[in-house]
C-alpha cells in the first residue's frame, strides 16, 4: 500500500475523470494527498463528478475535448494560473464503438483514431511544452487497452492503442533528457460505466467471457487505478517506455474472436 501522503501536493491531471476508471484514478490520487484536475467533454456530468470528488480533496475541473487544440491549450492555461505546474498527466479519456472492420466508415474510423491516438498525442504535447519540458520533470501514464493479439470487432481502437504504445516508447527515449517518464496501462475488460455503452447483445456475452479469462473475472476500476498509482509513484522511478497489462492474463488465454462473432451474428 502507498502511504496516505504518497502524492501530497502533487498536481495531477486525469482526462476523462468524470466516470468509470478515470473517476477512480482521480479519487485515489485525492486520497493520497494530490491536487487533482479532471476534464471531459460533457460539462454537466463533469460538474456532478467534481462535486463528489471534491469531498476527497482539492479538485478542479474544466470541460475539454482532448481532440481540440484550443481546448487543451485553455486547460493548460488554467492549470498554470491556478497551480503554476503539473506533475502527473493521466491520459484516460477515450472510447470507441464495436464494428466489423469492413463496415467502419471514414468518419467512424477517424472519430476513433482522433479520440484515442490523436487526442492523446495532443494532450501529451501540450502538457509537455507547457510544464514537463520547462520543469525538466514529469510523469505521464496513458490508459490504452489490451491489444496484444489485436482487437477483432474494434480494429480501429486496436490500431489507435497500438499507436499510443509505440508513441510511448519513442517519447520515453526522446524525453529522457527532460526527466520525463512515460508508460501505458493496458486494461482488459473492466467492470465500469464504459461497458454500459455496449448493446445488450454484447453485454449478454459478458458472463461467459468472464469464465474464459484465466483469473475468471473482469477487472475492477481499482485494479487499473492501482497500476496507474504504481507507475506514477517513485516506486517506478526506473520504469519508462513500458505497457503494463492489467487483464487477468486475458492476453495469454482468451477467445478474442467473441466480440467479432456476436457482431457477425447481427448481420447473418
Ligand atoms: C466488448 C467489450 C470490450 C471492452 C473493452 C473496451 C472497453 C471500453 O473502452 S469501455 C469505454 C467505452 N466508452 C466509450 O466508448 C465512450 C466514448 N465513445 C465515444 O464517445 C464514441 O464511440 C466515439 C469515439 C465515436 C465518439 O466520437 P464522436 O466524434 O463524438 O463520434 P460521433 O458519435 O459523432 O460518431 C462519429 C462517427 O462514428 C461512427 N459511429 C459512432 N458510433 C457508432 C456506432 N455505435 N456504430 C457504428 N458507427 C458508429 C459513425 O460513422 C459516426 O458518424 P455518423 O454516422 O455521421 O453519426
Ligand atoms: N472499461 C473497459 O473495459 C476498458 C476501458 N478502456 C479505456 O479506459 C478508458 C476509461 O474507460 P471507462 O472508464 O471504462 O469508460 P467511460 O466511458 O466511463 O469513460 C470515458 C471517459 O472519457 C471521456 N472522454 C471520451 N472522449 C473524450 C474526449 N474526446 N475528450 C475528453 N474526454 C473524453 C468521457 O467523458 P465525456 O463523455 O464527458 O467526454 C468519459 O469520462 C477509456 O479510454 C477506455 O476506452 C480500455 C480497455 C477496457
Amino acid at each position: 500500500m502507498l502511504k496516505s501522503d504518497a502524492f501530497k501536493d502533487k498536481i495531477v491531471l486525469v482526462t476523462g475523470g468524470r466516470s468509470g476508471i478515470g473517476f477512480q484514478i482521480a479519487k485515489d490520487f485525492l486520497q493520497l494527498g494530490a491536487n487533482v484536475i479532471i476534464c471531459s467533454r460533457k460539462e454537466d456530468k463533469l460538474k456532478i463528478a467534481a462535486e463528489e470528488l471534491s469531498t476527497y480533496g482539492e479538485l478542479s475541473y474544466q470541460a475539454c475535448d482532448i481532440r481540440k487544440t484550443e481546448d487543451v491549450q485553455e486547460l493548460a492555461q488554467m492549470i498554470k494560473e491556478k497551480y503554476q505546474r503539473l506533475d502527473i498527466l493521466v491520459n484516460n479519456a477515450g472510447g470507441q464503438f464495436p464494428a466489423l472492420a469492413e463496415y467502419i466508415s471514414d468518419k467512424g474510423w477517424n472519430a476513433v483514431i482522433n479520440n484515442n491516438l490523436n487526442g492523446t498525442f495532443l494532450m501529451i504535447r501540450e502538457m509537455a511544452n507547457a510544464f514537463f519540458i520547462p520543469q525538466k520533470q514529469g510523469v505521464i501514464v496513458n490508459i490504452t487497452a489490451e491489444v496484444y493479439r489485436g482487437f477483432p470487432g474494434m480494429a480501429h481502437t486496436g490500431a489507435a492503442r497500438a499507436g499510443v504504445e509505440n508513441l510511448t516508447k519513442s517519447l520515453a527515449m526522446e524525453w529522457s533528457d527532460f526527466n520525463i517518464r512515460i508508460n501505458c496501462v493496458a486494461p482488459g475488460i473492466i467492470e465500469s460505466s464504459g461497458l454500459d455503452n455496449y448493446p445488450p447483445q454484447i453485454q449478454d456475452m459478458f458472463e461467459e467471457a468472464q469464465k474464459a479469462i484465466p483469473l475468471k473475472r473482469f477487472g475492477r476500476v481499482e485494479d487499473v487505478s492501482n497500476a496507474v498509482l504504481f507507475l506514477a509513484s517513485p516506486m517506478a522511478a526506473y520504469v519508462t517506455g513500458i505497457s503494463l497489462i492489467v487483464d487477468g492474463a486475458q492476453h495469454l488465454g482468451f477467445d478474442k474472436m467473441g466480440l467479432a462473432r456476436v457482431l457477425k451474428s447481427f448481420i447473418s
